[in-house]
């Protein structure tokens, strides 16, 4: 059986399997530029108005309250998640203190959509089978069934429960919302509380919310703006110590950080750059990054990105982006009318043997990728009583849609 014994003596240099290097030359400590790491709060730059707003809104959990619910708002890495989640930990610390238990979950909406699994999500994060006696199963329950688990988990894990929901504009079905929110008054549970903390990048989200939900749904709402070039730097500064000594050249953190910062400053861009540019760096033996590595390591962190939101998209999605990206490359505008973007989108749907869609459905494809923020989509009244058009831009440049596009064959053969 494979062992994970940490106290075995490290091998000889020269019994060591060739497989593997041993000496990382350019990373002291990687994890602390993963997305996920969760920084000491020491290291959070620029957001203490914010961090006091979201401990305002959780402060009565101290005495064993109900917290506030709580929207966040804000663009891709402006430092919604982490916020919530260090305000959270800072509130069970001193909850603990006082004797208060705080315990919190955290759901990802864009997995985790239905809502079923988020209550069954959240009651298998807080539950103890110790307490309850019983476990929350993957499937084989109504969601009826999970709720009143869940209760049941709240009432004996906890005296008040954090829901964190990430990308709650992902939530095909916001009736959860309601009952978290209604589960005190409604005496579905009796001595815990529920605070909500919703995340979305999306302002208008609540314009989405159902009427029922959206009134009954009391709360805080917040906008986390993005940061500038120079809160990127030290944010970046801040992480320094990922890196051995003396390997990030001068240049490197003010690069990574001003190119981070053009489009809208996003911390999650910034950090993604420099652990890129480490890898490259290393990967090419050096054990220096260099302004070099930086500018490879951005193209590489905007093309995993955009990989990330298109890869799943069916074909017919990918050649209606291939047709804007030609439409914004061949000419000297970015934004085109969803009529010019079918007819190009025609165009290569010949060109590579594949039927076309109609116009119409090819216009809810164009509404899906702006839902993913590969486009920006906005609408313009023609006049009265003459509808609207739809209007399409591209969010990443077009040699850098191209490059991901190009990944499938299909549209790689219309390329010399
Ligand atoms: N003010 C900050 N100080 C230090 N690190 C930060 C700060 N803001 C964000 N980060 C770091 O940037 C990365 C992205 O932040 P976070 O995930 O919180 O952004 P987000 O707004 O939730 O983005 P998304 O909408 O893409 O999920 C994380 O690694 C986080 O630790």
């Amino acid at each position: 059986m494979p062992t994970n014994d940490a106290h075995l003596d490290p091998a000889p240099p020269e019994e060591r399997n060739t497989l593997f290097d041993y000496t990382d030359t350019v990373f002291d400590d990687e994890d602390l530029l993963e997305i996920g790491h969760l920084p000491d709060p020491e290291r959070i730059v620029g957001r203490d108005e914010h961090m006091q707003k979201v401990a305002d809104a959780l402060n009565p959990a101290i005495f064993g309250s109900a917290p506030s619910h709580l929207f966040i708002f804000g663009k891709t890495g402006t430092g919604k998640t982490l916020i919530s989640r260090s305000v959270t930990e800072m509130l069970q610390t001193e909850a603990d203190r006082e004797g208060v238990t705080v315990q919190y979950a955290f759901i990802d909406c864009g997995e985790k959509n239905t809502e079923a699994s988020v209550v069954k999500r959240v009651a298998q994060s807080l539950n103890d089978p110790e307490r309850t006696e019983f476990t929350v199963p993957e499937r084989g329950l109504a969601t009826g069934d999970y709720y009143e688990r869940l209760w049941t988990v709240l009432d004996t894990c906890t005296d008040v429960a954090i829901v964190i929901l990430d990308e709650i504009d992902m939530l095909e079905d916001d009736e959860v919302l309601r009952k978290l929110s209604r589960a005190s008054e409604n005496r579905r549970i009796n001595s815990a509380r529920i605070g909500v903390i919703g995340i979305s990048n999306k302002i208008d989200y609540p314009d989405q919310m159902s009427e029922r939900v959206k009134s009954s749904f009391s709360r805080d709402e917040l906008v986390f703006p993005p940061y500038d070039a120079n809160q990127l730097g030290e944010i970046l500064e801040n992480r320094r110590d990922a890196f051995h000594d003396g390997v990030l050249t001068e240049d490197a953190i003010p690069l990574a950080a001003a190119l981070a910062a053009q489009e809208h400053g996003d911390a999650r861009k910034a950090i993604d750059i420099l652990r890129n540019a480490g890898r490259i760096a290393k990967r090419v033996g050096h054990d220096t990054v260099t302004e070099d590595h930086i500018r490879q390591a951005k193209q590489k962190t905007e093309v995993d990105r955009l990989a990330e939101l298109i890869d799943g998209s069916p074909l017919q999605a990918k050649v209606l982006l291939y047709a804007l990206t030609k439409l914004t490359t061949n000419n000297d505008r970015v934004e085109f009318t969803s009529r010019e973007i079918y007819h190009a989108y025609t165009q290569t749907t010949n060109a590579i043997d594949l039927d076309a869609l109609s116009e119409r459905r090819t216009r809810e494809l164009l509404q899906e990728q702006d839902f993913l923020n590969v486009i920006d989509s906005t609408k313009e009244s023609r006049g009265r009583g003459e509808g609207v058009t739809g209007k399409h831009r591209l969010l990443e440049s077009p040699d850098i849609v191209l490059k991901v596009l190009l990944r499938d064959d299909r549209l790689e053969q219309l390329e010399p």
